[in-house]
């Protein structure tokens, strides 16, 4: 990492359907910057789709490749990037997000139900009761997202475009650090 000029200039984790995609591109449309999804990255380095990756290769093969397309990305993308809900989990990919500008949407149980139907099209929730599926995994990974986010947005409530609003006065207002090197 070479400083605050390298990198993307917000880093969206969050659990599956709390937005990170949606909200992520109406940002970079409000910031004017570049816009990118690590699902799509992935897809387009494979050439196939997320749920066929999981499919003929497993988990295991898919989270290798998303972590070497995220390494990549937090290193030459400038933009808004957004991750899929499982690439924060990736040991060797959590150094670097540590370093970078991380935001956190959070939902809870009652949105994910309304939004993720019966699951299709996300491998991580097949096979069983999909809320109950994603409320594990939610609670599995929040403790390893709030530690890595520098900032935590309840995506429960507001619009797409609210909260995209909110994301950019939160990265436009610097953050106080403790080297204080945002002073004025
Ligand atoms: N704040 C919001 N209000 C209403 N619908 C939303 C909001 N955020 C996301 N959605 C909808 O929820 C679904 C999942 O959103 P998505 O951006 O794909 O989430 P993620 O990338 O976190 O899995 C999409 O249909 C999207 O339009
Ligand atoms: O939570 C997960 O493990 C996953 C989340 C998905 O992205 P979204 O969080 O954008 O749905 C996608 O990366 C893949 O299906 C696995
Ligand atoms: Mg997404």
């Amino acid at each position: 990492m070479s400083g605050a000029d390298a990198g993307p200039c917000i880093v969206l984790i969050g659990p599956m359907a709390a937005g990170k995609s949606s909200i992520g591109r109406r940002l970079a449309s409000l910031l004017e910057v570049p816009f990118a999804d690590l699902d799509d990255l992935v897809v387009e380095r494979d050439g196939r789709e997320i749920p066929d990756i999981f499919a003929a290769d497993g988990e295991e093969s898919f989270r290798a490749l998303e972590a070497r397309v995220l390494t990549e990305a937090l290193r030459t993308h400038r933009g808004v990037l957004s991750l899929g809900g499982g690439a924060p989990m990736t040991a060797s990919v959590q150094p670097l997000l540590r370093q970078a500008p991380v935001a956190l949407l959070e939902i809870g149980p009652e949105t994910a139900a309304r939004r993720i139907g019966t699951g299709t099209g996300r491998p991580m929730l097949r096979g069983e009761d999909p809320l109950q599926r994603w409320t594990r995994l939610a609670e599995e990974r929040t403790p390893t997202y709030r530690a890595l986010a520098r900032w935590r947005i309840d995506a429960d409530r507001g619009s797409v475009t609210g909260l995209a609003r909110r994301l950019a006065d939160l990265i436009r207002t610097p953050a106080p650090t403790s080297s204080g090197k945002d002073r004025a």
